[in-house]
């Protein structure tokens, strides 16, 4: 593999040229921004190698208790030994910062960038283009303690980081300051976005996760890849300890109120001084605080105990003697202490000698790093917190080495037991196997037994066929002194005997077929009876749908008169209309002459008086004639639009008559359709007569057949008695037995036929159905286009009908052309018939599925007797064959007996058979 060398890098230092914003978030957050800190070169270094190195996986995390595939690419690195980091239900594998060397190098310039900052893990996100995002969230996961500092480096593509406040009520912690420092806080920005450029660096400092969401948004037209590398510390780790699995949490974890050191407790008794200032710390801060465990030891003089502690996200450990202990006890915020259990406890810049200038202001605090490996170590240390520093120092290394001793003691005492416990089901495994074993061995010897069992057996009937063979010999021998002669017969004998035997067992196997046969043909007529059934339904149904189909005809013929009367209804209010507006003309004109009229006169006037009154009669008249205008004017415009209303309605009368004639047609169609489909019904139920016929012919002949074999054999023994000399009768018999088998198998071809064409015939009906609903979907559409120009027809005549009922209150004569009431009762009728049209396509929609149904159960019942009809065939053909084999079979036995018996009668004289019955043969059908 070719890994990328990478040199030591030296970024820039952070105090000098790298600028370096910093956003107050409020009540202790903050956010600092550094834009270049990493030059570009050396960032798409780290890019490529980053790219191509790390091993990126997308896991499936859980979001709402949902799995979800996480929206990126991810990696974890960490420092070994400390608590694993699960976030959203998933836990990374935690790679070493070794596995990767430049990640080192990266880490170092960030810590240079942020003095004082140690990182112990690293997160790394690849979001592969502008849909890889991570959605809203805080990285306040308890083992980075209440207020961790995260710092996000960026490489590769730019992509916007937003931050959001956390809706207030799960913010807490302010609770100490004054409301006008919060009420200044309250005035910061609820949400922040920074582009985080290729080589920036981000930090999320003090209460960031806890009030804080921050989220990299989807970005739709980003088509790039960016790198991001979250740098956390982890502030706890595993140690074992007594047996006991301990997290310990470094100091870091104590909270702020925790953090500031009581002031110097008196020099005198110094260990018992401190551990007072911390249990009354606790009591006066922490009572309320969920207290998980307590855990007591003693030192010479005292008992003293160690409070577990949860509190601000983290588990903790708190010291305090036995005096508060007790009144914790009391007041129910301990269970029992366990005595088994201790932590260690260390004292830090104490003052080395008595006398010694005042102490500064932190004297101790409790560090759970280091616990003691037995009370022993934990009562010394504690009795010795006035030694050397170095003296100490080496004291708790050699604890140290001692607890991590004895950590990888207890972890491999836990493999051990892993080992132990695999091994156990190992031997419970083998033990059980061994019994199995057993078992089939016992198995085994049963079945040898058995079959030796079975050997002596057949060991005895071979031996008893032996001995029958040897009388039969013997009987042969005195035979053959008898009747030396007979020798070749007595092998034909044999030879006849054996045929006999097989003859026998072949018309056995016959007679089972046929009466399989018989009992196929008994299914079949059941199935058929079933059929005839259907068909019959099918047909009574077909007669339903028939009357239903006239039903509809007769509605559908109401409907059309009642269009028809609309129709009417129109025309006749045309006409009225068109009364009413000669009427208003013959007004008008009326009006117009008048006014002529007046103005001759007045003109008249006008000549005749002083011109002052000429002026105002001349002013009336205009305004007289401006009002006659206006009056017109309005006239015309209420004559055109009630004319277009009119035609309107026409045309919208006219399609729904179409589109109701349409139906119609759709209807006879339909109707069509089920007297068709009531024909094919019809033929398949002749069809099935026919093939009913057919089966009886088949099943007569196969009784025929049977008789023929029986008749035959008495025959054969008959005419053996009787004329032994009439083969020519027998091949004759046999010959027609030939023809009838070769009839049988043309009838069963004709059947074959049959069963195809009734195949085609239900594949043709089928397709006949699915164009059937074709129609009717073709049909259902235009049903419901034909209610949508119904709608608007109805809405449009509302419309007309409040226009008239205006009209109607402007006009002064009074004429109205069409009432409110008459165009409301129009509308009635046009909803009626709407009605009646809805009822009508839901009624046919109906019939037609019903229709559908019966017919796809008359395809399925005429499949299933073709299916039948296929299996008698071939059950037909078998017991043809083995009738012709049983055919030729017992010609042969037939010219072996005859032979026989004629022996037989020759060498009577010679030979007495005083029992018959041992030579008759019987034919068992
Ligand atoms: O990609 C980033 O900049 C932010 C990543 C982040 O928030 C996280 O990994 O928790
Ligand atoms: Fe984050």
């Amino acid at each position: 593999m070719n890994v990328l060398k990478l040199k030591a890098v030296s970024v820039a230092n952070p105090n000098e040229n790298v600028k370096r914003e910093t956003v107050d978030l409020g009540n202790g957050s903050d956010v600092v921004y550094i834009q270049r800190l990493i030059p570009s070169d050396k960032s798409w270094e780290w890019f490529h190698y980053l790219d191509k190195h790390i091993p990126w996986t997308r896991p499936t995390i859980r979001v709402f208790g949902k799995p979800f595939l996480q929206p990126r690419d991810t990696c974890y690195v960490a420092t070994p030994g400390l608590t694993e980091l699960t976030y959203s239900g998933y836990q990374p594998h935690a790679y070493s910062w070794d596995d990767y060397p430049p990640l080192t190098d990266i880490l170092d310039a960030v810590h240079k960038a942020l003095p004082g900052s140690s990182f112990n893990s690293l997160l790394l996100n690849r979001y592969n283009g502008g849909n890889d995002y991570v959605g809203w969230h805080s990285d306040d996961e308890k083992l980075y303690g209440p207020t961790p500092e995260i710092a996000s480096l960026s490489f590769g593509c730019e992509r916007d980081f937003t931050l959001k406040k956390k809706p207030r009520k799960k913010s807490c912690g302010g609770g100490d300051e004054p409301a006008s420092k919060r009420l200044k806080k309250d005035s910061h920005a609820d949400q922040h976005t920074f582009r985080l450029r290729h080589g920036s660096l981000l930090v999320m400092r003090g209460y960031t996760q806890r009030d804080w969401i921050h989220s990299v948004p989807k970005r739709a037209k980003v088509e790039a890849t960016r790198i991001n590398l979250t740098f956390r510390r982890v502030l706890s780790k595993k140690t074992y300890l007594d047996g006991c699995e301990f997290i310990c949490h470094s100091k870091d974890l104590l909270p702020p109120p925790l953090r500031p050191i009581r002031p110097t407790p008196p020099q005198t008794s110094l260990p018992l001084k401190l551990k007072l200032a911390y249990s009354q710390f606790f009591m006066q801060a922490n009572l309320t605080n969920h207290i998980l465990g307590c855990f007591l030891f003693s030192t010479v003089s005292e008992r003293f105990y160690l409070i577990k502690r949860k509190d601000y996200g983290g588990v903790f450990w708190l010291y305090i003697c036995s005096i508060h202990i007790r009144i914790l006890y009391s007041r129910g915020f301990l269970v029992t202490p366990n005595i088994k259990n201790i932590m260690s406890f260390r004292v830090r810049d104490q003052p080395k000698e008595v006398g010694s200038p005042s102490p500064k202001g932190e004297v101790g605090e409790i560090d759970t790093r280091a616990p003691f490996q037995s009370v022993k170590a934990a009562v010394s240390l504690f009795g010795e917190v006035a030694v050397s520093k170095e003296k100490r120092s080496i004291k708790r290394r050699s604890s140290e080495n001692v607890l991590e001793k004895e950590t990888q003691l207890l972890l491999t005492q836990r493999e051990v037991n892993k080992i132990k416990k695999q091994l156990d089901t190992f031997e419970n495994t083998k033990a059980k196997a061994l019994t199995e074993l057993d078992k089939a061995n016992v198995t085994l010897l049963e079945l040898t037994k058995k079959l030796n069992s079975v050997r002596e057996s057949k060991q005895s009937a071979m031996e008893a066929a032996e001995a029958v063979k040897n009388q039969a010999k013997e009987l042969e021998q005195a035979l053959s002194q008898k009747a030396i002669g007979y020798e070749a017969w007595k092998q034909e004998l044999e030879h006849a005997r054996k045929e006999y035997t097989t003859t026998v067992k072949e018309l056995d196997a016959s007679k089972q077929e046929l009466n399989k046969i018989r009992q196929d043909f008994d299914s079949a007529l059941e199935a058929k009876l079933a059929a005839f059934q259907t068909a019959g339904e099918a047909q009574r149904s077909a007669k339903l749908n028939a009357e239903k189909v006239n039903e509809l005809s007769k509605e559908l013929a109401t409907m059309k008169e009642q269009i028809e009367q609309l129709k009417l209804a129109a025309l006749l209010a045309q006409e009225e209309q068109a009364k009413v507006m000669g009427e208003r003309e013959t007004q008008l004109n009326f009006y117009e002459t008048a006014r002529v009229e007046v103005q001759t006169k007045l003109m008249a006037l006008k000549n005749e008086y002083d011109p002052e009154l000429t002026q105002s009669l001349e002013a009336k008249l205009a305004e007289t004639d401006a009002e006659i205008h206006e009056l017109q004017e309005q006239m015309r415009q209420a004559r055109a639009s009630e004319m277009d209303t009119v035609k309107l309605i026409t045309l919208e009368i006219k399609e729904a008559t179409k589109t109701l004639q349409e139906v119609a047609e759709e209807e006879n169609s339909l109707r069509n359709l089920v007297s068709s489909l009531r024909t094919e019904i019809e033929q398949v139920k002749k069809e099935q007569d026919e093939m009913k016929e057919k089966e009886q012919a088949v099943e007569a002949l196969a009784a025929n057949l049977t008789d023929q074999l029986q008749n035959r054999t008495e025959e054969t023994s008959s005419v053996e008695e009787k004329e032994p000399d009439n083969s020519e009768d027998i091949n004759l018999k046999i010959k027609q037995l030939l023809f009838e088998t070769e009839n049988a198998r043309k009838e069963e071809e004709e059947m074959k036929l049959k069963a195809q064409e009734l195949k085609q015939e239900a594949e043709k009906s089928k397709t006949v159905a699915e164009e059937l609903e074709k129609k009717l979907e073709l049909f259902l559409k235009q049903a419901e286009e034909a209610k949508a120009a119904e709608q608007k027809a109805v809405e449009e005549m509302k419309m007309l009908s409040d226009a008239q009922g205006a009209v109607s209150v402007a006009d002064a004569n009074g004429k109205i052309v069409l009432t409110v009431d008459e165009f409301a009762a129009l509308s009635g009728k046009i909803k009626e018939s709407e009605d009646l049209i809805d009822k009508t396509e839901a009624a046919s929609m109906a019939q037609v599925e019903a229709i559908n149904t019966r017919k796809n159960e008359v395809d399925r019942k005429v499949e299933a007797n073709l299916k039948a009809i296929e299996e008698i065939k071939a059950a037909t053909d078998m017991a043809l064959r083995n009738a012709e084999m049983a055919d030729s079979a017992k010609v042969a036995v037939e010219g072996e007996l005859k032979r026989w018996r004629l022996d037989e009668q020759k060498g009577g004289s010679d030979l007495d058979y005083s029992d018959n019955s041992s030579r008759s043969i019987s034919l068992r059908i």
